[in-house]
């Protein structure tokens, strides 16, 4: 399901990564449980009621100088305005306004965006109201006091934001056309690959990293049925600091890949599998969307018979969280195998609609269990009663068991390499639900 991208920007120190912290708990960290990734507060997932969204943080780096800050800022709100459905625009009472508040507030009322102004560090309501109300002259609405640091006034801050969500988003859930997002590191060769697809140089194609223009969904004929392709190709954003681009980048692949049913995952066959590649494949893996990982440049490095077979390998090994995901070697220049992209794209999405039938289910987990116990601890062992599929895109299982605990992750992937055995589920996550149930007497 799509969510909301809710973006904040603001100053630096004003609080942003307090307020990060305070929405999202322990969630925050992109992919990190996966080797070679690192913690990173660029986006997060936040329920409120009955409410998802997605956060992201366009504030990267702090700017070295109070003269880069305005630009620093102004790009802040550029990034926001073009990837956000709400901006929340974080102030800080205790700095008061400043020059560069105006002037973002001019580019935020001007996008037409829905604004959320929000004035942190308010630890005092009765005692700092006065000085929130200087807020009001920035003109983009009520200002609304919060404390980060103290969780105060953030429930009545979310109301706020959710009220700008558009009903009318959830009609791109009505549009059946499958979704596939194109996401990859600069110059691995995704505008050539859409283009490609469409038969026709559509966008400007350059040997410049980041040189392509805006994203545009691209709809593309295959066999009378259409699919609408996502591109995240041309991060137009200038920018000399590696961390920066880095961070666009990011948000750009969060964007696409929640609004897509399929995420290709394009890699640089001349490259091979980079430190970024595993971060954007592990933000598609966490978000339970169908992979497919796309060895472009197929034609431009050398081979033998065996180059296949070492080159899957290799990806494997390095992108071990999801050894699920289909590999196909492919080439833009050439087309060589882009045909067959279709044929993988439908056998994904094939597998995360499939719905096992729950008899199936526990005949597969009772076997299971029959050929390898269970494990215990301190003389209790673990038992699996019951087992049934709760959801799909991604497939959910929910595990009935004795005790939560006794459930190791070692269990659980061996049931599910079972599911896998019979089922297959390629291009897919699987997602297990542990649930606790009381032993019949
Ligand atoms: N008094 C008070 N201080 C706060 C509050 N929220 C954040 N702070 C403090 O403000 C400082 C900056 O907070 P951060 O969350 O790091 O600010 P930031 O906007 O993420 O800053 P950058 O990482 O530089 O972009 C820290 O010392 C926080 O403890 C609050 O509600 N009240
Ligand atoms: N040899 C070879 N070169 C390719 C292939 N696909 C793309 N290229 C080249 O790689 C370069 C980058 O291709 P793009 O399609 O612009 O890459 P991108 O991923 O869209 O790049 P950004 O817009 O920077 O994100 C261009 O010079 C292409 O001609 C391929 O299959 N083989």
């Amino acid at each position: 399901m799509s969510k909301p991208i809710v973006a904040i920007v603001g100053r630096p120190n004003v609080g942003k990564s307090t307020l990060f912290n305070a929405l999202a708990g322990e969630k925050i960290s992109i992919v990190k449980d996966y080797p070679g990734v690192t913690r990173d507060r660029i986006y997060a997932d936040v329920t409120w009621l009955d409410k998802q969204f997605t956060m992201i943080d366009t504030g990267g780096i702090e700017p070295e100088s109070k003269d880069l800050m305005l630009s620093h800022m102004r790009q802040q709100a550029e990034i926001a305005i073009e990837t956000a459905d709400v901006i929340m625009f974080l102030v800080d009472v205790r700095q008061g306004l400043v020059d560069s508040d105006f002037k973002v507030a001019d580019m935020l009322r001007k996008s037409g965006k829905p604004v959320v102004l929000v004035v942190n560090k308010v630890d005092n309501f009765d005692k700092l109201m006065p000085d929130v109300y200087e807020f009001y002259n920035l003109g983009i609405g009520d200002p609304i006091p919060i404390s980060a640091n103290s969780k105060l006034g953030i429930g009545d801050m979310l109301d706020e934001v959710i009220k700008h969500f558009n009903p009318e988003d959830l009609l791109e859930e009505e549009d059946e056309r499958p979704r596939i997002a194109i996401v990859g590191k600069p110059n691995v060769g995704k505008s050539s690959i859409i283009n490609k697809l469409i038969g026709e140089n559509r966008v400007i194609v350059s040997d410049i990293a980041g040189t392509t223009r805006d994203a545009i969904d691209t709809v593309v004929n295959h066999n009378d049925k259409e699919y609408v392709f996502i591109d995240t190709a041309g991060l137009r954003r200038k920018s000399k600091i590696k961390e920066e681009l880095e961070r666009f980048s990011i948000i750009r692949t969060v964007t696409a890949v929640e609004r897509a049913d399929v995420v290709v995952m394009v890699i640089d066959a001349s490259e091979g599998v980079t430190e970024q590649d595993a971060k954007i494949a592990g933000i598609a893996h966490e978000r339970g969307k169908g992979i497919i990982i796309a060895v472009n440049k197929w034609d431009a490095i050398e081979k033998n018979d065996k180059t296949i077979y070492e080159y899957t390998n290799k990806v494997r090994e390095i992108l071990s969280f999801m050894t699920y995901a289909e590999i196909i070697f492919i080439s833009a220049l050439t087309g060589q195998r882009l045909p067959k992209l279709f044929d993988v794209i439908e056998m994904v999405i094939q597998n995360q609609t499939l719905r096992i039938q729950t008899g199936v289910l526990n005949e597969i987990m009772m076997e299971a269990t029959a050929m390898q116990q269970p494990p215990s601890d301190k003389g209790k062992r673990l038992k699996l009663f019951y087992i049934t599929q709760v959801a799909i895109k991604p497939p959910t299982f929910v595990i009935f068991v004795n005790d939560k605990a006794l459930m190791h992750f070692s269990y659980t992937r061996y049931i599910e390499n079972k599911i896998r055995d019979a089922f297959g589920f390629k291009g897919t996550s699987l997602r297990f639900l542990i649930r606790e149930r009381k032993e019949k007497e």
